[in-house]
């Protein structure tokens, strides 16, 4: 990976060769440049967003790309991971087909992961693959959601049960756009950013519990910084492991019971909620078996508390959770992929944590 123009784009190379910029800016002003190499004039393009996030970013989104492309049109669903699924996925191919979308044309995912999970899986699956760029909204989408090319949809509330690997062409990420975010979904954002200093990089976790406050504050340059050192660690997991075949699976750490405890709560609790939950949770099996100290796991609960990343997991039945994490596509034959650590900043992959050790991190939860 390449840091050019002072962190202001980096290169997603695999192979060696590049396969999508990460653009980090703060207004939309620069998007028509951005779009630039996407010749735009020949194409027809589908803005796809959603009902919380259209009336504030979709009329300016479409009165910078109209004038460049063939021809513009949008898609607009009901907001939530609620519908995440096969559903809305028809409905858009019902757009595209209603205006003769062919393989040359474009998808643009405005909006959180929601957006970009489902308008990168109609673009993976819409004739069998046209090219769609993320203009992701939500600090979630930003650091985590946008890069990499898992997209998909929930089945039966399972998650992301159905899917497939398709990079988008370009990110673009205006930080402003974070300005408008409610703060219960700014915070479930920094799950996936803890996530990323727990898994990879001890420095960036000291760095996060060091500016909890101007983060908190939303503070343009730490913002900025935090972005950017999260796409990195995201960036370069996927860049040497874009189908998860190896190292990608530690981006699923605090998922395994974090995706169970998601679906158990009907989607009630956020994706960076849950996850939070779930690495406090792996962080306490992994004290279990003194990969970590009790010490570690009281600052990791500490540090997810601090963003609101806390939530009765009691009054969840410890048998439920290990159930539905068995139902789950972690399951590998009888085992389930699950990620620890030896230490703050360096996970593994562990195919052997049993179910007393899931359920006895879920008795102990306080
Ligand atoms: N593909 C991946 O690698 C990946 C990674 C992490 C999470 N995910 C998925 O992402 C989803 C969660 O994403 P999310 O947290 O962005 O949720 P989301 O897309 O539901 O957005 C969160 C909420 O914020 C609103 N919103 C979005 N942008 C806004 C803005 N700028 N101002 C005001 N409101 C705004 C939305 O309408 C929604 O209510 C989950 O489905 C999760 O499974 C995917
Ligand atoms: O990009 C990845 O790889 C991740 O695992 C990132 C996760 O934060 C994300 O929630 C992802 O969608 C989970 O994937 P899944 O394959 O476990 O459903
Ligand atoms: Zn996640």
């Amino acid at each position: 990976m390449e840091n050019v123009k002072e962190n202001h784009k980096i290169d997603i190379k695999t192979d060696g060769k590049k396969i999508y910029e990460i653009h980090l800016e703060d207004s939309f002003e620069n998007l028509m440049d951005s779009m630039e190499f996407l010749d735009l004039p020949g194409r027809k393009v589908c803005i796809v967003t959603e009902s919380n996030v259209a009336p504030i970013y979709l009329q300016e989104i479409y009165k910078r790309i109209s004038p460049k492309a063939a021809k513009v049109v949008t898609f607009s669903f009901t907001a939530g991971e609620a519908n995440k699924q096969l559903a809305t996925i028809e409905k858009i191919y019902e757009q595209l087909i209603r205006n003769h979308f062919d393989r040359k044309d474009l998808l643009v995912a405005l909006g959180g992961g929601v957006v970009g999970d489902m308008t990168g899986f109609a673009a993976a699956t819409y004739l069998r693959g046209i090219d769609f760029i993320q203009i992701p909204t939500t600090l979630l989408a930003q650091v985590d959601s946008s890069i990499g090319g898992k997209t998909g949809v929930d089945f039966l509330q399972y998650k992301n049960m159905v899917g497939a690997f398709h990079q988008p062409k370009l990110v673009y990420i205006n930080t402003a756009a974070l300005k408008s975010l409610p703060e219960r979904e700014y915070f479930s954002g920094m799950g996936e950013v803890i996530k990323h200093g727990l898994i990879k990089d001890s420095g960036y976790y000291q760095w996060i519990k060091d500016h909890k406050k101007e983060i908190k504050d939303r503070d343009e340059q730490i913002l900025r910084e935090m972005i950017y050192r999260s796409c990195l660690i995201k960036g370069g997991v996927v860049e040497r492991d874009p189908k998860e075949q190896g190292e990608r699976a530690l981006l699923n750490f605090g998922h395994t019971l974090g995706h169970a405890i998601e679906k158990l709560k009907e989607f009630q609790w956020l994706h960076g909620e849950c996850v939070g939950v779930g690495c406090q949770l792996a962080a306490m099996i992994s004290a279990g078996r003194g990969e970590i100290s009790q010490d570690d796991v009281k600052d990791i609960k500490d540090t997810f508390k601090e963003f609101d990343l806390w939530k009765p997991v009691g009054e969840i039945d410890p048998e439920e959770v290990v159930q539905t994490t068995k139902s789950d596509k972690k399951m590998e034959g009888n085992h389930v992929k699950f990620i620890l650590l030896h230490q703050i900043g360096e996970a593994f992959i562990d195919r052997s944590v049993t179910e007393e050790e899931m359920r006895h991190a879920l008795e102990q939860w306080n």
